[in-house]
């Protein structure tokens, strides 16, 4: 019998969890699966009740959540063979939108339950996992804009990132990748993305691979403003990183040193590092539920 325990955070999803409670129930409730549901309530509690299930045999961890609850409760699962699946219910989605996962509970759920498994590779940057994306530069500072608006979504993304870029003073960054050395003096844009988008299907990598021991750098180093906004539609129709200006690389290792240590970016939440900042990718970390329609 697979024990799964499912695991909600309160905060989100339109319309709270029970549509999603009903949904595992109609699909996972059956002679093969021991479900029980629990609510994560903090970051701190969805931790602690993964490890006390981890400690108790769970088999399968599934999330209803987006993606900072993918980065605090995948981080906890890192290094175990736990099946770790998501049920979408964030708002932009990173995570569940990489492997096509249908956005509504119904779906998501049949579509998990009839999935296969993966080890997929995570990112690591200094102390901390991440699974999704992470940023260093205005892509950085604009999440701190994106914050303040009272609705999410896609049109606040843009409306944060255009607000930032009139405000945002870039700092040189010396970078070194894998055994190669770059300097940026101007960088605008300097993303590492394990999947493909931030989420809200604004995809910054559409090369990017859950599974190849890679992480991807995409990055664009200039002065001219207006340029970057008018490429912002490339990111929905998925050829930013085509622009002659991106720099684009994959790698395994990268160390990135800088001034000032602004906050970084990690699957949408910001955080404050100091000193270099490392990053390095660890193959085939975490044991994924695919989705499958
Ligand atoms: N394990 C957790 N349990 C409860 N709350 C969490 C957990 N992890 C993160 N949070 C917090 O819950 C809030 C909502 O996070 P969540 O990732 O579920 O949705 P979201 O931010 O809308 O998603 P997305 O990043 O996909 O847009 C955030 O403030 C986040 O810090």
């Amino acid at each position: 019998m697979e024990q799964v325990l499912v695991l909600i955070n309160p905060k989100s999803g339109v319309g709270g969890p029970h549509r999603y409670i009903t949904a595992v129930q109609e699909t996972w409730d059956d002679p093969w699966h021991d479900v029980y549901f629990q609510f994560s309530q903090s970051a701190e509690d969805g931790i602690e009740k993964v490890h006390r299930a981890v400690e108790r045999g769970v088999n399968t961890v599934l999330v209803v959540g987006g993606d900072g609850m993918v980065n605090t409760i995948g981080s906890e699962l890192v290094g175990t063979d736990v099946r770790f699946g998501v049920l979408p219910a964030g708002s932009g989605n990173g995570f569940a939108r990489h492997f096509k996962t249908p956005l509504q509970p119904g779906p998501a759920t049949k579509a998990l339950l009839n999935g296969h498994t993966e080890k997929i590779d995570v990112g690591k940057v200094n102390d901390r996992l991440f699974f999704v994306t992470c940023s260093m530069a205005w892509d950085a500072a604009l999440v701190e804009t994106f914050e303040k608006y009272p609705f999410r979504g896609i049109v606040p993304y843009v409306l944060a990132g255009a607000q930032q870029l009139l405000e945002y003073r870039a700092q040189p960054f010396h970078v070194e990748i894998d055994s190669e050395q770059l300097e940026l003096k101007h960088p605008l844009i300097f993303t590492i993305a394990n999947l493909t988008q931030f989420g809200s299907d604004v995809i910054v990598a559409p090369d990017a691979k859950a599974d190849d021991g890679n992480l991807e750098l995409v990055a664009i180093e200039t002065k001219d403003m207006p340029l970057v906004l008018a490429q912002v539609h490339r990111f929905i129709e998925k050829t930013f990183h085509q622009h002659h200006l991106v720099t684009n690389r994959n790698f395994k290792t990268m160390t990135v040193r800088r001034e000032n240590d602004t906050p970084i970016q990690i699957d949408g939440e910001l955080y404050q590092t100091e000193g270099d900042v490392h990053i390095q990718v660890l193959p085939s970390a975490l044991n994924v539920i695919i989705p499958s329609l």
